[in-house]
């Protein structure tokens, strides 16, 4: 293992993202997304970068944070459960944390959540004391289990958690949840949320001192343009200059709309980009509020 800030200056952006798996094709998608294209080698697992200097590594997910501590890789794409587990287990072992998260992407999202079986009466974290957890998280489960100054044992599995009550491996686990499906398959219920998660761009914790610095602002500078403008439309109507005052408490998602006098009429022309969801309700809403001509347009690019 390298110290925890690689010194290799470099030239060219490396991120890491999942090979193969739920955050790979939205990770390529958003950096897509960014202005970024890449020529794929044979092997399929380094894509060098076109567009811009910025290579992209396609590893498995676990990976990430490890190559972002050895300065293998510049930044990566991981969920933040990955990301907060290797930093716990950094941290429970007395080394210093070498990444954190840059950015929340807003995909990928799930939660590790404690679960027991169905036929519990859940009364609260004490409820564990003495009993077996099983989980792949043990780090996070750990430091959760002391925050609630609850003993209990942590018995770590890699995959199928959810099977191991039945198979009287553990009392309860303690495992990502997203539908809440897999629980239920298996007589299990969620009774506590140990973290929140989503996917993340996750990133040294420091910044670069060489053209990497330049590369990664750009980078971030798209990647919040990209971020915010994901569920926007940009809405266009006119109308009477009386309507306004019904029509802007529409329009509470927007940001600042743009209104400009139409020349020689007492009309309004009204320019707003929403945040929220512009379906036929609201539409139907404002029209009846008095808005004319009523146009609904995708965004491609913003830059603040
Ligand atoms: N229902 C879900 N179950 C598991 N992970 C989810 C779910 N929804 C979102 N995620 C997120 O997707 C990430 C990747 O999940 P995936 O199942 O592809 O990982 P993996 O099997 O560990 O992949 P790899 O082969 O790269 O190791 C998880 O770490 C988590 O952040
Ligand atoms: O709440 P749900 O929507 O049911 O999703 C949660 C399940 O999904 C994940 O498993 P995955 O499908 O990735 O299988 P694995 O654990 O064997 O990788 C996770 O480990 C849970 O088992
Ligand atoms: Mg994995």
């Amino acid at each position: 293992m390298n110290p925890a800030t690689p010194t290799v200056a470099r030239d060219r952006l490396r991120i890491a993202i999942q090979k193969s798996g739920r955050l790979a094709e939205p990770a390529r998608a958003l950096l897509a997304s960014c202005g970024l294209s890449w020529r794929e080698s044979r092997d399929r697992l380094f894509c060098y970068g076109e567009t811009l200097p910025v290579d992209l590594l396609l590893v498995r997910d676990d990976d990430i944070p490890g190559l972002i501590a050895d300065g293998v890789c510049d930044l990566g794409v991981v969920g933040r459960n990955v990301l907060l587990e290797q930093d716990a287990g950094r941290r429970g072992d007395g080394r210093a944390s070498a990444f954190r998260e840059w950015r929340a992407l807003g995909f990928g999202s799930c939660r590790l959540a404690l679960a027991v079986p169905e036929g519990w009466e859940w009364q609260g974290a004490a409820q564990l004391a003495g009993k077996r957890i099983a989980t792949s998280y043990p780090a996070l489960l750990s430091q959760w289990l002391v925050a609630q100054g609850v003993a209990a044992d942590v018995v770590l599995l890699s995959g199928s958690v959810e099977i191991a009550p039945r198979l009287g491996q553990a009392e309860a686990i303690c495992d990502l949840v997203s539908s809440g499906a897999t629980l239920a398959a298996n007589q299990l219920k969620p009774v506590q949320t140990v973290i929140e998660s989503e996917a993340v761009l996750a990133g040294p914790i420091g910044g670069f001192d060489d053209v990497r610095g330049e590369l990664a602002d750009l980078l971030l500078r798209r990647l919040d343009g990209a971020l915010r403008i994901r569920h926007s439309k940009l809405l266009m109507f006119q109308a009477r200059r009386e309507s306004m005052a019904g029509l802007l408490p529409l329009l509470a998602d927007a940001e600042a709309p743009t209104v400009t006098r139409i020349d020689g009429s007492d009309d309004l022309a009204l320019q707003a980009l929403c945040h929220g969801t512009v379906g036929w309700q609201r539409l139907e809403e404002l029209k009846r509020a008095g808005a004319r001509g009523l146009l609904v347009l995708p965004v491609e690019g913003m830059l603040a």
